[in-house]
């Protein structure tokens, strides 16, 4: 069989992860915000054709080639060295001027190509229509219009990909004089390419040296701009040609909208809206369908008992069963719906285009702590699950900005430790209240983030804060699929914990629970009890020193589904029979200590194994695993202490 390598390349957010999970069938991050696929492992997927394997391979978003950011490293050196049988590079329709630039690299590094316009339905919108056959001859490569998101042009674009097409014949004009330099530098360094990076980044050659300072008296700016200027006149001169624009009412709806919505008075009450709606909206839908499956693990439970009485299995068998299996992942799967739902708003809030606006929001508060709003969409994402948040970090550009962000990032409440909150909420509040304390603790997340962000930046990451240029993108209908399919993926995730990490650990738990033999089930005596009681006082000052808690919390290092499953089997109970035993040890003030202690304290495994990733770094891990537990212990302190004081206890 014959193989094809296929790379997309193209700028930021134009749908190039859309089309490649399109044609592979796969499913990666896809997101209305610029900067998702930035991983440094490649993507790649294949599938078959006929009898041609194509071998996809999905590059980070760049707006130019010739930059030196990370990402445009990685696709340089991928399309240098690897040399890619196809590129398809992506461009929005309806930001062609800027995609375009991205296109006239790539006919300079002389790539076999094929030009894609995706997002054409917005570009009609806003009254934009391109002769598509002119661009072709003007660019020397084909292009085809795609919609990524369906089956629009798909077929097209596989024909010309299965066609191999050749590199360009054409390339940019530069003015006379330019032209002339390029060449006498392209004798130099063996290609255009590599001619006009020289002569823009710099060269140890003297000859080409002394071409930059000439050029650069000559047009009175450093040759990167040069060259900038002249690769936009080129554009604008494809595009007068190829291009017609009429007037459409569609067009700046986005900045429209955005008058209100990032506006300076109504920015932030807005978004704060828009994050209490969608607590009040996990809590309230959530719960008749979370009753539902509760109900379900009871007559389960009920059923198992009988069914183990009437086989007459010895005690520890049904305990096994009921009290530590159906107990435990009973206790957290109950919860799926309500994880269901926040993972759906949250995709909603991402392909809209919003999450891209909340970063600019919060730019104002987050200067004048010396920190950048870009930071803020990494800790949005951690609303969802630590460990794509941290990886999303990547997105900024320094060392200092990037690893700030990830020590932050985990503050944000993620999906595993929301049953937490809704079986304590649900337990110790009532009525509209329930909506407000939960979204007291997302906030208290926000803003003890905040808070060390500035320590670290007063400490450890000292410096200037660098300037990101925060891009939004258009506003997008988020499409029904796109957002079932972020929810569900997510949540099958959840249920796959509930399998993989929650199952084992829940049988563990039971397991020390009933050691020695012959104790009572989770007695003092027995092991967890021993260990719990040693833990807990730790614990006391905060409200909650008792064994259970302190077993929960130690459990919940694992995973933070654990937390709930750690009580359910602890107790042996159903999510029912656990509120009444739960009403006996925690009250009000302490239950909400218990929750600030959680959402502060330090994130799972998974995400700690992700920060030793990302930074490389044993002691930036080490200090947040330290950190984090110090901040959730003073700070549930300073919550219990005061509402001791205040009379709430
Ligand atoms: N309506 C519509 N939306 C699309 C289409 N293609 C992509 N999108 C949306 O555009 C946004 C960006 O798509 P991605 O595939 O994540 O873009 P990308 O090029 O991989 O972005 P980076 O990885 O950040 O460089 C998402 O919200 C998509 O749902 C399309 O053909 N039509
Ligand atoms: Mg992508």
């Amino acid at each position: 069989m014959k193989k094809i390598t296929v790379a997309l390349a193209g700028n930021p957010n134009c749908g190039k992860t859309t089309l490649f999970n399109n044609l592979t069938g796969m499913r990666h991050h896809v997101g209305n915000w610029p900067g998702k696929t930035v991983t440094v492992e490649r993507k790649e997927g294949k599938i078959v054709y006929d009898d041609t394997i194509l071998e996809i391979v999905d590059l980070p978003g760049t707006y130019s080639l010739s930059g030196r950011s990370l990402e445009e490293e990685i696709a340089v050196e991928y399309l240098l060295n690897e040399k890619p049988d196809v590129v398809v590079n992506i461009a929005d329709a309806a930001h062609l001027e800027r995609n375009l630039y991205v296109t006239l690299q790539l006919i300079e590094l002389g790539v076999p190509m094929i030009l894609v316009l995706n997002m054409n339905r917005y570009a009609d919108a806003e009254g934009i229509v391109i002769n598509t056959n002119l661009l072709s001859e003007m660019l020397g490569i084909p292009v085809v219009q795609i919609e990524a998101i369906d089956e629009t042009g798909k077929d097209g674009l596989i024909r010309e990909i299965l066609a191999r097409p050749d590199p360009s014949r054409k390339s940019i004009r530069y003015d006379h004089e330019l032209e002339e330099h390029v060449r006498q530098a392209a004798a130099i360094t063996g290609s255009r390419w590599s001619a006009i990076q020289a002569l823009i980044h710099g060269s140890e050659e003297p000859e080409i040296e002394s071409v930059r300072t000439h050029l650069a008296g000559i047009y009175g700016v450093q040759s990167g701009e040069i060259f900038a200027d002249q690769r936009y006149g080129f554009i604008a001169g494809i595009l007068h040609e190829s291009v017609d624009h009429m007037e459409a009412g569609g067009k700046n709806q986005s900045e429209r909208i955005d008058r209100i919505v990032t506006s300076r008075w109504f920015g932030f009450p807005i978004f704060l809206a828009v994050m209490y709606l969608i607590f009040q909206i996990v809590f309230t839908v959530g719960a008749p369908i979370m009753d539902l499956i509760d109900e379900g693990f009871g007559l389960l439970a009920g059923f198992a008992s009988a069914g183990l009485a009437e086989i007459a299995a010895p005690d520890w068998v049904a305990s096994l069963i009921c009290d530590g299996i159906i107990g435990g992942v009973g206790s957290v799967v109950v919860f799926l719906p309500n994880i269901f739902l926040l993972f759906m708003l949250l995709a909603i809030l991402e392909d809209s285009g919003y999450l891209a606006r909340v970063a600019v929001i919060m730019d104002r508060v987050m200067h004048k702590l010396g920190l950048h709003g870009k930071s803020f969409i990494p800790m949005i994402l951690g609303f969802g699950c630590s460990v794509p948040a941290i990886m999303a970090a990547r997105t900024l550009g320094t060392k200092r900005e990037r690893f700030l962000t990830i020590m932050i990032t985990p503050f944000m409440s993620c999906g595993a430790r929301l049953p937490v909150y809704l079986l304590l909420v649900g337990i110790f509040f009532a009525g509209w209240s329930q909506g407000l304390v939960m979204f007291s603790l997302y906030l208290l997340g926000i803003l003890v983030a905040l808070i060390c962000g500035l320590l670290l930046r007063k400490t450890l990451f000292k410096g200037e804060s660098s300037a990101f240029v925060l891009e939004m993108p258009p506003y997008r209908l988020p499409t029904v699929k796109g957002v079932l399919i972020h929810a569900g993926e997510r949540s099958s995730e959840f249920l796959r914990k509930a399998g993989v990490i929650i199952f084992p650990a829940v049988l563990l738990m039971w397991l020390l629970a009933s050691l020695p033999f012959g104790v009572e089930y989770a007695s003092p005596e027995s092991l967890i009890g021993i260990a719990g009681s040693t833990v807990a006082p730790v614990f006391a000052p905060l409200g909650f020193g008792f064994a259970e808690a302190a077993i929960a919390i130690l459990m919940g290092l694992v995973a933070k589904e654990v937390v709930v499953g750690a009580f359910g089997t602890l107790y042996g109970v159903g999510e029912e029979g656990l509120s009444d035993v739960l009403m006996n040890v925690f009250t009000p003030l302490s239950a909400y200590s218990f929750m600030v202690f959680i959402l502060l304290y330090m994130p799972c495994l998974a995400a700690m194994f992700t920060i030793k990733q990302e930074t490389r770094s044993w002691k930036m891990t080490g200090l947040a695993a330290f950190g984090m537990c110090a901040v959730a212990w003073v700070v549930s302190f300073v919550v219990y202490q005061g509402g001791v004081l205040l009379g709430f206890a």
